[in-house]
């Protein structure tokens, strides 16, 4: 069959026309798609598109004289595709009139073939992406080799995709199936010829123990690590990674904080020549290492070799922010919250398919300076990092109470959930915030008249962080991070402290949004991936049955868990914490952390994330 003079033959015969459309070359030729038929494919600098090279095949196309328009899809863009691969000869299904046609003709059956592997959006739930497989094939191996090695030359030139990453399992995370879950997404990375280096766990810890002894040479290696398990498991990578190579002052303080180092607004810097002493690790702490770490005066960590001397010294730089280094989570947790909040689903395939297509978003991430275990303890600054929650009183109490259950899997949130409120356990302490200018008339801002300006607003003025966050991407606050980038708080005389004393069922600093499946909004539905605030959330001591309503509120889609008298909402750059009681701990996104007193800071954007942001 001849078609447009002699541009295209039938898939038996045809071979592929190149042809160059300015700077990107053309590929055309003829060949059969599974189980759609004939079609002319064509590939150009933005993918490949294809058309049946006669309607009248596609059996679906018309009947009793209507028209149907065919749902298949007819392209696929570039940048949806992650894997091209030749596939050994078989068989390529075709709509019956087409299979018929071909057996009457005597044609061959079987032909050799290549697969395109790409994503598609699922239809019934945007932030979910599928796998999409479309298989050509034709009766030339040649042609196969020519329109893979096309597509691959293609592949290559598109920016941002890892070639080398690192990959920590957790084979025990969640409900036990972090390994399975490795088990599921591995071939996506092994078709995208990503070479990985995989380590399963062996204890808590040992993730954290080999981020943080990796030199940064081999670090600079991988364009990125990935976590396979859950929110703290990805906690402790992350503080692998910063704990050594992070280089920031301590969190500002108000004058009266009485443990800050030097005077109030002068800052200590992570001096990687300073002497570190090693001290016996604090057993209440989940984290095993960071806690171990006894800090000379500055309190920063250091890393240093069995001769005495110091890797980093030797190793060259890994700057952080790093433009290229990006952190990827594969969900297996018992919350995943941090996927929820910036891939949209708790999906394995979808984070897989993010990671492998190199998308990227940049994530706040909060610094947490310890100065205090105990009313008792010496000044012993300790630092974590945290990247969506830390929280005091019920969510302490929650994660502390849980750990006893670990043997339940994920229900055990709830079941401790439900004893902790039961008790009803109030704290006092002192938390000072510095007042943002946004405080004064941003609406998202909560406490006094910010609060009933909001309530007056109205749930639909809530700005939710999605793919291409206008928020996220503006750079109103901090232009940079850290001392690098000049935070606003820099200037000592800029700066307003603002204080909250008293009884609190919990308090609460959310750095997103901290979706979750108990919590579809989040604790704060318009916090952002990266705006470079930190979300405190303070809530007084109040009756049993208000705090049910809070609780219920948060855990409904579309409630509004702090539109009450006793939640107070400040949107601020750093906090300070003093208990003044009885104690409870800390949740450092979902790990116990012990602390009597402490300071924390957001530094904007610290970390990039293999995800697009949710599409929902
Ligand atoms: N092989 C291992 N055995 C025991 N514990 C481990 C191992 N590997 C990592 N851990 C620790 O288990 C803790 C919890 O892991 P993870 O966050 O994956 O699961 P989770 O608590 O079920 O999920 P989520 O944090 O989402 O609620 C982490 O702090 C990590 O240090």
């Amino acid at each position: 069959m001849e078609r447009d003079g002699n541009d295209y033959i039938t898939g038996d015969e045809s071979e592929p026309r190149a042809q160059f459309d300015g700077e990107a070359s053309v590929l055309s030729s003829n060949l059969f798609l599974d189980h759609v038929g004939e079609v002319t494919l064509t590939s150009n600098s933005n993918g490949l598109s294809w058309k049946l090279v006669d309607s009248l095949d596609n059996d679906d196309s018309t009947c009793l004289g209507i028209k149907f328009v065919s749902k298949v899809a007819t392209e696929i863009k570039l940048s949806d595709i992650y894997a091209v691969e030749l596939i050994h000869h078989g068989s390529i299904h075709l709509p019956r009139l087409q299979e018929a046609r071909r057996r009457l003709l005597g044609h061959e059956h079987e032909m050799y073939r290549f697969v395109v592997h790409g994503v598609q959006r699922s239809k019934s739930q945007p932030s979910f992406w599928v796998l999409a497989v479309y298989t050509f094939g034709h009766k030339s191996l040649q042609t196969c080799q020519l329109w893979v090695n096309h597509l691959n030359a293609s592949l290559s030139r598109e920016l941002g995709r890892p070639r080398n990453l690192l990959v920590f399992v957790h084979p025990r995370s969640g409900k036990g199936n972090g390994y399975r879950t490795w088990e599921t997404v591995a071939p996506i990375f092994s078709r995208a010829k990503v070479n990985l280096k995989v380590i399963v766990t062996q204890r808590a810890g040992h993730a954290f123990d080999m981020m943080s002894s990796i030199s940064n040479k081999e670090l600079n290696f991988y364009d990125g690590v990935v976590a396979v398990g859950g929110d703290g498991f990805f906690n402790e990578i992350l503080n692998g990674i910063l704990s050594l190579r992070h280089k920031a002052p301590n969190p500002p303080t108000p004058s009266d904080f009485i443990h800050s180092v030097g005077e109030s607004g002068s800052f200590l810097v992570h001096d990687p020549n300073e002497t570190v002493a090693e001290s016996a690790p604090n057993s209440e702490d989940q984290f095993p290492l960071l806690s171990s770490q006894k800090l000379i005066e500055s309190g920063f960590s250091n890393s240093r070799t069995e001769d005495g001397s110091n890797n980093i010294d030797k190793d060259p730089e890994f700057p952080i922010p790093n433009e290229r280094f990006r952190f990827g989570i594969i969900p297996a947790g018992s919350t995943d919250a941090i996927v929820m909040c910036t891939t949209g689903a708790r999906d394995p395939i979808t984070s897989a398919l993010q990671i492998v297509l190199g998308k990227k978003v940049r994530l706040d991430i909060a610094q947490i300076v310890r100065w205090k275990t105990t009313p008792q303890s010496e000044v012993e600054p300790s630092v974590r990092y945290a990247a969506s929650f830390a929280g005091y009183g019920f969510y302490g109490d929650v994660i502390k109470e849980s750990e006893k259950y670990r043997w339940m899997g994920p229900v055990r949130y709830d079941y401790a959930g439900t004893q902790v409120f039961v008790r009803h356990r109030s704290y006092e302490a002192e938390i000072a915030y510095l007042k943002v200018k946004s405080e004064d008339n941003d609406s998202t801002a909560g406490g006094g008249q910010q609060v009933s300006r909001k309530r007056a607003l109205g749930k639909s003025e809530k700005c939710v962080c999605r793919v291409n966050c206008r928020v996220c991407s503006s750079n109103a606050i901090q232009k940079d991070t850290g001392v690098t980038g000049g935070t606003p708080y820099s200037r000592p005389e800029e700066t307003r402290w603002l204080k909250s004393k008293g009884r609190f069922l919990s308090i609460g600093a959310a750095i997103i949004s901290c979706r979750n499946e108990r919590a579809p909004d989040g604790l704060v539905a318009d916090a952002h991936l990266s705006d470079g605030f930190l979300h405190l959330i303070l809530i007084k001591d109040c009756p049993h049955a208000s705090y049910l309503w809070h609780l219920t509120q948060l855990a409904r889609k579309g409630g509004n868990p702090l539109n009450f008298k006793f939640v107070e909402h400040h949107k601020t750059l750093a906090f300070t914490f003093t208990s003044l009681g009885n104690e409870s701990v800390w949740n450092v996104d979902g790990e116990v952390f012990l602390a009597h007193q402490l300071s924390a800071q957001v530094f904007r954007g610290l970390i990039s994330l293999f995800a697009s942001g949710p599409e929902v």
